[in-house]
């Protein structure tokens, strides 16, 4: 596993930055782009190693998809023409590639086997086999259906009530493709506002989906026109450099064209509350909300962070943490128990790896305590092969008096594989 040695103390950091496209509507466009008659169009796709995997079992399924250098093109033929695929669909270290796709294929009239890498395999698929199987999707795999690999046959799937046991944008898109699929009408319950880009995307593809309150509903039988889609920059890899810049002493960093669903800016009411110096634009767009943000240094304030903001933010948690080793006081994250089942158990790797920087932080059954501020140092610490886990490790490194040895950061190609150069880019 290829490491990393990185010196970026007293580094001063300004400038302006462009992140890659959102991972969750990458994923989802090539999804309703192939299920969608006609051609779509993608624009600012992330070509991470994730949404890759998302293109690589669609083609498996006979879907004709072109990557071009500025767009990704995708020759949809509708519902029926996904094909029975004749290889395994991999779907890498993707957790939204396997449960969309386990979604999508509930309802489909052949036989699949899916198999990723060693952490997707032990990550739990119940939440979607169970749910999708009572739709009428035949599906088995290892110990019944919890875990990778997991073979499905779709079948003819009946409208479902579903409340959901866990907060889960993935285990929502699940049932919704099934429930698009299915006769009847299909109504979700989420205990807490999950991300939205399924239901934002099935009505830009001319479908319809409601929510009232917390729950969502959609009508089976729907088909979709392919589209032109232009995905966002993700605020999930925004997050980064919006501590970098909050964290690092006399910084001033512009971040543009950044996707600002409020399903997803969880990270910018902490920040806030924090007591960052952020000042955000928000654009007129016609698809998902968009705008550019710049942040500067300042003194920051610790606080306490659960309840109905942990899916607003829940992969900006690693990097949070960090933010929270620099600010005054003891922050409490509290109600996050699913970064247990992220690429790595997140709570696990951020509390071990920062502690090894120096960091007065603890772990909880439900997330952690940080205290701070606290000076850094240097050390050698692990991704884990968890791509958040890097970024936030690199970042980490502005803040310690010393080199920092990151082990296994090729895993950051999953979301963000120009993250290196990015980073550097802004060093004055
Ligand atoms: O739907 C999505 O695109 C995602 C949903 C979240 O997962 P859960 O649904 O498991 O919370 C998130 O952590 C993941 O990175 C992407
Ligand atoms: C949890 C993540 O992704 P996934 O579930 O798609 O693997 C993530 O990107 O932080």
């Amino acid at each position: 596993m290829n490491g990393k040695t990185i010196l970026y103390k007293d580094k001063q950091i300004n400038g302006t930055i462009r992140v890659p496209g959102d991972k969750s509507i990458s994923h989802r466009s090539i999804m309703f782009g192939a299920l969608a008659e006609g051609t779509t169009t993608i624009r600012g796709f992330l070509k991470g190693e994730d949404c890759l995997s998302t293109i690589d079992c669609f083609r498996k399924m006979g879907i004709e998809i072109d990557e071009n250098e500025d767009t990704i093109v995708v020759h949809g033929k509708g519902w029926n023409g996904l094909k029975e695929p004749s290889a395994i669909l991999d779907v890498g270290n993707s957790g939204t590639t396997t449960r969309l796709l386990l979604g999508i294929l509930a309802g489909r009239p052949f036989h699949s086997v899916l198999i990723g890498d060693e952490s997707i395999g032990k990550r739990p698929m119940k939440r979607v086999t169970n749910p999708l199987r009572e739709m009428g999707a035949k599906i088995d795999g290892r110990e019944d259906a919890q875990f990778t690999p997991i073979s499905i046959r779709g079948g003819n799937l009946q409208a479902f009530n579903y409340t959901m046991p866990h907060a889960s944008a993935q285990v929502k898109s699940a049932v919704i493709f099934a429930g698009l699929q299915a006769e009847g009408t299909t109504t979700i319950v989420e205990p807490e506002r999950t991300r939205d880009h399924t239901e934002q995307m099935i009505k830009q593809f001319g479908g319809e989906a409601s929510r009232d309150g917390n729950v969502i509903t959609v009508r089976g039988g729907q088909t979709f026109t392919g589209q032109e889609v232009n995905v966002p920059g993700d605020i999930s890899s925004a997050a980064f450099f919006l501590v970098a810049g909050a964290i690092t002493k006399n910084s001033v960093i512009k971040l543009d064209h950044v996707g600002l669903n409020p399903t997803r800016t969880g990270i910018i009411d902490v920040l806030q509350k924090m007591g960052a110096d952020l000042s955000i634009d928000h654009k007129l767009s016609t698809g998902e909300p968009v705008g550019s943000m710049v942040i500067r240094h300042s003194q920051l304030n610790a606080t306490e962070i659960g309840g109905e903001v942990i899916p607003r933010l829940i992969d900006e948690i690693p990097i949070i943490a960090l933010l929270a080793t620099q600010a005054h006081g003891t922050t409490v994250i509290k109600d996050a128990e699913e970064l247990k089942v992220k690429e790595t158990n997140r709570i696990d790797a951020v509390v071990g790896e920062l502690k090894k920087l120096g960091a007065s932080i603890e772990a909880t059954s439900d997330g952690m305590i940080i205290n701070g501020p606290t000076q850094l140092h240097g050390g050698h610490v692990d991704s884990r092969g968890d791509h958040r886990i890097g970024m936030m490790l690199a970042v980490a490194g502005l803040l310690a008096n010393d080199e920092v040895t990151i082990d296994d950061v090729e895993a950051i190609n999953v979301s963000y594989p120009n993250f290196f150069d990015d980073l550097e880019s802004i060093f004055v």
